[in-house]
C-alpha cells in the first residue's frame, strides 16, 4: 500500500510521569520518522525511554505533548485506526496454548484482537508461511522449540497486515541458530513494505536488521543515523587482541604502542590479553604488532572489526547486553 505519509511520524514527543516530588521526564523532544519498509533499531540503556516510546506508539500510553502518527493517523484521536495498522510483538516465553495447533493459536489470538473471521481466515496461513511455519500449521505448539514459538508470535503479529511492527526483544531467550532464523523472518518483512521499530539488548539483532539506528539517552534522541554511519561513530576500525600465557613482560607494558595507545591489558594467574583499538592500519602499527607478537608467551592474535556493541559502549559508557531490570 503506497501512502504519502511516512509509516511513522513522531514530532516533539514528550512524556512525563508524575513523581512524588517532581514529574519524571521519560521522553523529551523526540522526533522520529520511519519510512515504508524501513527497519529502525532503537538503542538505549535501561531507563532511556524505549518502553515508554513503544507504549505510546501502540496506544497503550498517551503522550504528554507532541504528535505521533501512523500512516497519517493520530495515536490519540484515531487510536482505533492506529491499532489496526500497528502490531506489537514481544520476545520471551508468553502465553501460547500448547495443546492447540499453530493455526488454532493464530485464529484464537487474531479473533481476540478484534479481526473479522474472514480476515483471519484469509491471512492466517500466509502469516505462518512468512515466518517459515507453513508446514507446522497443524502441529501442536507444545512440540515447538522456543524459536518456533517466537516465530509463531511474529506470525500472530502479522495477522491483519499491519503497516508498523513494534518488535521488543524479539530474540530474547533464543539460542544463536534460532535467533538467526527469527532475524531472517523479520528481514523478509522489509521487502513486503512493513515498517519495523526494533528494540533489543541483543545488539546483533539491530546490527543485522536495522537500516537506521536511533540512540535514546535520558529520553532524548542523541543519534539518528544510517547503520554504517552509526558504526563510524567509533574512532577505531577494529580491536586487535593479543593473548598469551605466563607473566606479562615489561617489554610489553613499556612498548610505546601500549603506553601511548588506549590499550586494555587484563592479566589472570597465568595468562593475559592485550586489547588495542586500531584507528588506522599503518606500517608503523603493523611493525609494533609484529614486535609484540614476537614476545615470549604470545599464543594468539585476533582482529575484531568494530561492531555496534563497541559504538554503543563508547556513546553511552555502558555494556549493551545487560539484562533487563524491569519485570515485563
Ligand atoms: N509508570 C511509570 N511511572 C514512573 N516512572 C516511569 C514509569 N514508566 C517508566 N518510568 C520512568 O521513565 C524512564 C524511562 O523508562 P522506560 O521503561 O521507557 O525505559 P527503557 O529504555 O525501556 O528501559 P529498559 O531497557 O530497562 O526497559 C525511566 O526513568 C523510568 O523509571
Amino acid at each position: 500500500m503506497m501512502t504519502s505519509h511516512p509509516t511513522l511520524e513522531v514530532v516533539g514527543l514528550r512524556r512525563t510521569f508524575s513523581g512524588s516530588a517532581m514529574p519524571k521526564v521519560a521522553l523529551e523532544h523526540v522526533d522520529l520518522q520511519i519510512a515504508e519498509g524501513e527497519i529502525v533499531g532503537v538503542l538505549g540503556v535501561n531507563g532511556a525511554g524505549k518502553t515508554t516510546l513503544i507504549k505510546i506508539l501502540s496506544t497503550l500510553l498517551l503522550p504528554t505533548a507532541g504528535t505521533v502518527r501512523v500512516c497519517g493517523h493520530d495515536v490519540v484521536r484515531e487510536a482505533k485506526r492506529v491499532r489496526a495498522l500497528t502490531s506489537m510483538v514481544l520476545g520471551g516465553e508468553r502465553g501460547l496454548y500448547g495443546r492447540l495447533t499453530a493455526l488454532d493459536n493464530l485464529h484464537f489470538f487474531a479473533m481476540l484482537s478484534g479481526l473479522s473471521r474472514a480476515e483471519v481466515k484469509r491471512s492466517a496461513l500466509p502469516a505462518l508461511e512468512a515466518v517459515g511455519l507453513g508446514e507446522a500449521a497443524g502441529v501442536r505448539v507444545e512440540t515447538f522449540s522456543r524459536g518456533m514459538r517466537q516465530r509463531l508470535h511474529l506470525a500472530i503479529g502479522l495477522i491483519g497486515s499491519p503497516r508498523l511492527l513494534l518488535l521488543d526483544e524479539p530474540t530474547a531467550g533464543l539460542d544463536p541458530p534460532e535467533a538467526e532464523r527469527l532475524r531472517q523472518s523479520v528481514a523478509k518483512l522489509r521487502s513486503e513494505g512493513v515498517s519495523i521499530l526494533l528494540t533489543s539488548h541483543q545488539l546483533l539483532d539491530i546490527e543485522r536488521l536495522a537500516d537506521r539506528v536511533v540512540l535514546l539517552q535520558g529520553g532524548r534522541i542523541t543519534h539518528d543515523l544510517a547503520l554504517p554511519e552509526f558504526l563510524r561513530q567509533a574512532s577505531s576500525v577494529a580491536t586487535l587482541a593479543i593473548s598469551g600465557t605466563g607473566t606479562v613482560l615489561s617489554a610489553m607494558t613499556e612498548h610505546p604502542v601500549v603506553r601511548e595507545g588506549q590499550t586494555r591489558l587484563t592479566a589472570a594467574e597465568n595468562s593475559w590479553t592485550l586489547e588495542l583499538p586500531v584507528e588506522r592500519w599503518t606500517p608503523e602499527l603493523l611493525h609494533s604488532v609484529e614486535q609484540l607478537v614476537g614476545l615470549a608467551g604470545t599464543a594468539d592474535v585476533q582482529v575484531r572489526p568494530v561492531g555496534l556493541e563497541d559504538v554503543f559502549q563508547l556513546l553511552t559508557g555502558s555494556a549493551g547486553s545487560e539484562p533487563r531490570t524491569d519485570s515485563r
